[in-house]
């Protein structure tokens, strides 16, 4: 039965998602109605600190790499994410850090090891609303088929997809970093995903705009999550934070370079700016990151293939464009990383390469 979540009274709605099996695999989706601790504060190690700046231990023994285009996005060939040596997960986080998001196609990893590779990256978070698979609180489901079609796609349809950008879960004080998102059922066309590079977005900015931003501080809401429970019956396992502010300009800890970290998804306003000053700027900004065409890619998922993203230094939108009768489900694991900050010794990525002469 495919309920309307509009026409269901609350209680059906939550019997409904207490637990979900996902046709075509033999999972099961749970909402478990706990009560989680607020996030603890934590030193974060990035292991691309410890990988070798030629990565060469991924793309030597690959079978070919693909640099999908020139600011963002690499797809691998021939190696398993379930095989890595800790030289090859350290240069891959490298690797993530540098291009922005990679590509591993038809892998055959778990859940079970996918959270653990995810862990080397930062602790894992769990998040208070999605449902995750039964036996991970760390894996988060991704889903939508013709039961969930409505509820989950329901105003994307009705708005432009690009008004859904966004880095993930930045509304938290520690934000997420190196991301994994490993997608079994994939619809016959269409869910493309796309990403963006924030640093180039910041790139493109004109110095005079740049040096505006740089030192300015954001606010970053997960109210969309608390109406999301409400709407969808689904319970709020942990309180999401109301006081979150983030530099507008903020520097990555590895590459050392600085990226534009505003997304409609999640910001809401400047700090210091009157509202009007703030929404004129916030919706330029958009505008920027939403068109910007030569800084993005768009893949094409096939089945078990698996993204891995730095959520620091891109945006992303999910195309829900695909027929309701279809199935598409994968589950993201999220490590956390530092609090965000901006060094105003740092430069950004096209000054690095230039002095460095690869621009
Ligand atoms: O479904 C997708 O392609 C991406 C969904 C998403 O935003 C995520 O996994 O963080
Ligand atoms: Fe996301």
């Amino acid at each position: 039965m495919a309920p309307n979540t509009e026409a269901l009274a609350l209680e059906q709605v939550t019997e409904y998602f207490e637990k979900l099996a996902i046709d075509g695999t033999d999972k099961y989706v749970v909402f478990p109605n706990v009560s989680l601790e607020p996030l603890e504060p934590f030193e974060h190690q990035d292991p691309g600190h410890l990988a070798d700046p030629t990565k060469t231990s991924i793309l030597e023994q690959a079978e070919s790499v693909v640099t999908l285009t020139p600011h963002i996005g690499t797809e691998i060939h021939g190696l398993q994410l379930s095989k890595l040596t800790e030289q090859q997960k350290n240069d891959l986080a490298l690797l993530v850090e540098e291009r922005g998001v990679v590509f591993f196609k038809n892998q055959d990893i778990s859940t079970k090891q996918l959270v653990d590779l995810g862990k080397h990256y930062g602790p894992l978070h769990h998040h208070p609303v999605g449902g995750h698979e039964e036996d991970s609180q760390y894996a988060m489901s991704i889903y939508s088929d013709s039961r969930f079609a409505s509820k989950f796609r329901a105003g994307q349809n009705s708005q432009p997809a690009a008004s859904t950008l966004h880095s993930d879960i930045t509304f938290e004080k520690q934000p997420a970093g190196i991301t994994f998102l490993k997608l079994e059922l994939v619809p016959k066309t269409g869910g493309d995903t796309i990403w963006y590079s924030a640093y180039e977005a910041y790139d493109r900015l004109s110095p005079a705009l740049q040096r505006f931003l740089e030192g300015l501080r954001a606010t970053h809401q997960g109210d969309i999550f608390e109406h999301y429970s409400k709407f969808a019956g689904i319970p709020l396992r942990r309180e999401v934070p109301q006081d979150t502010t983030h530099p507008v300009v903020r520097t990555h800890p590895v590459t050392g370079w600085k990226s534009l970290f505003v997304q409609p998804g999640f910001t809401r306003s400047i700090v210091g700016l009157r509202k009007h000053e703030s929404d004129a700027l916030l919706k330029l900004l958009y505008e920027h990151l939403g068109g910007g065409y030569d800084f993005q890619v768009r893949y094409k998922w096939g089945a078990n293939d698996v993204a891995i993203w730095d959520n620091r230094v891109t945006n992303h939108c999910a195309i829900p464009d695909y027929q309701s009768n279809e199935k598409r489900y994968g589950f993201r694991v999220t490590s956390t990383a530092e609090a965000p900050y901006f060094d105003p010794k740092s430069k950004s990525r096209r000054q690095d390469l230039e002095e460095a002469q690869k621009y």
